[in-house]
């Protein structure tokens, strides 16, 4: 389906719990977070319920996220389902990694088709500065175990900041001189008030090309299909593509293909607006499906145009990162 802009939505981003085993400085708080109650928490029907109607009108890709997704008991199961919707649409998992090599074995076979996973140092100590947690082995335990089973293209999200990790973009682009993964760098985005990080730490998108531009030859890579956030370079003649997330620069809200549920039952139709839909009211009311698709409808064609980060009157929302799902 087509929003008022003339958008075709066909990806649905399902935050299924906001729970994390880690405390990623630029995403949440370390203290003071408060969980939604388990009442308010869509059970794993009614995120299916929800992911049914969405395929019913058009979505191709579900792409399961969190806090980290892998925490909330029953994922691979839920996965299964998802992935026997008789649309059979795209499913695919954003996790930072430490419950993969667990996990990786079981969601291949449940019918995921690939993970993203998000690592932002690839030195050990640095990791515990950044998530407040330890566990470096174990992400890159999971890596090698999702790359075993075949959970590819495996992609990498790497959040460069200014100060604190940046100085490593050219590290991780060197992976891709030996790897076939795509390194994903993403601009930090001021999502929410609430973070260790302020807007001024950011490191813009040209900034990241400029750190890995000097290792080698680079050339840009057409992007397949439609609607992909990233814009992609590799070195020339490396298994690996580069990745620029521009999501505060250069937006790509012209190409936004997306809708996001949050796990408390929120349909969010824009990462960077805190308007947002009761879906949770509505599944809980006795809707049928008809009920639910227009629901949907309506969401999709309540999305804005673009975000309005660098407007005079932009405030970063109320949700933290690990709330909406990325
Ligand atoms: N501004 C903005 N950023 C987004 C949007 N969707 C995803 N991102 C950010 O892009 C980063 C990567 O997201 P992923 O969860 O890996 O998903 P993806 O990039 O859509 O995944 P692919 O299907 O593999 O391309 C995260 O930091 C997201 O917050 C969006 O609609 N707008
Ligand atoms: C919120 S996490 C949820 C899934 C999972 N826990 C993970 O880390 O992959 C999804 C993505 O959002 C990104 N993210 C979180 N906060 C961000 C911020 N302030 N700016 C840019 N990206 C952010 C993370 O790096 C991650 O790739
Ligand atoms: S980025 Fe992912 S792993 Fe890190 S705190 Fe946020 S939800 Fe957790
Ligand atoms: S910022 Fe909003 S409109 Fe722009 S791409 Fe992201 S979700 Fe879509």
């Amino acid at each position: 389906m087509r929003d008022n802009f003339g958008r075709v939505i066909d990806y649905l981003r399902l935050s299924v719990t906001d729970r994390c085993n880690l405390r990623c400085r630029y995403c949440m708080p370390e203290q003071g977070i408060e969980h939604f109650p388990h009442r308010q928490i869509l059970t794993y029907e009614e995120l299916l319920r929800v992911a049914a109607g969405a395929a019913a009108i058009g979505v191709r890709k579900i792409r399961v996220t969190g806090g980290e997704p892998l925490v909330r008991k029953g994922l691979v199961d839920f996965i299964a389902r998802l992935a026997a919707l008789p649309q059979r649409p795209e499913i695919t998992l954003t996790t930072n990694g430490l419950l993969l090599a667990q996990y990786a074995g079981p969601l291949k076979e449940a019918g995921l088709s690939r993970v993203n996973v998000s690592l932002d140092t690839l030195r050990a100590e640095r990791f515990e500065q950044l998530t407040r947690r330890t566990g470096f082995a174990q992400v890159m335990a999971g890596l090698a175990a999702a790359e075993q089973v075949g959970l590819t293209p495996l992609k990498i999200n790497m959040v460069p900041i200014a100060g604190v990790n940046a100085d490593e973009v050219g590290d991780f682009a060197r992976l891709t001189l030996e790897r076939p993964w795509e390194i994903r760098f993403i601009e930090f985005m001021p999502v929410s008030d609430n973070l260790d990080y302020s807007p001024e730490s950011r490191f813009p998108a040209d900034d990241i090309i400029a750190a890995f531009s000097h290792i080698a030859p680079v050339e840009a890579v057409p992007r397949h299909g439609p609607g992909g956030v990233a814009r992609l370079f590799r070195f020339v003649g490396a298994p690996g593509r580069l990745g620029v997330i521009p999501a505060v620069s250069h937006h790509f809200c012209h190409e936004c293909n997306r809708l996001r549920v949050t796990s408390d039952g929120r349909v969010r139709p824009c990462l960077f607006s805190d308007d947002e839909l009761d879906l949770r009211a509505l599944l809980r009311s006795g809707a049928d499906d008809e009920q639910l698709r227009d629901f949907l409808r309506r969401a999709i064609t309540a999305k804005p145009e673009k975000h309005h980060i660098g407007a005079e009157d932009f405030r970063p929302g109320a949700r933290p990162m690990q709330g909406i799902g990325g």
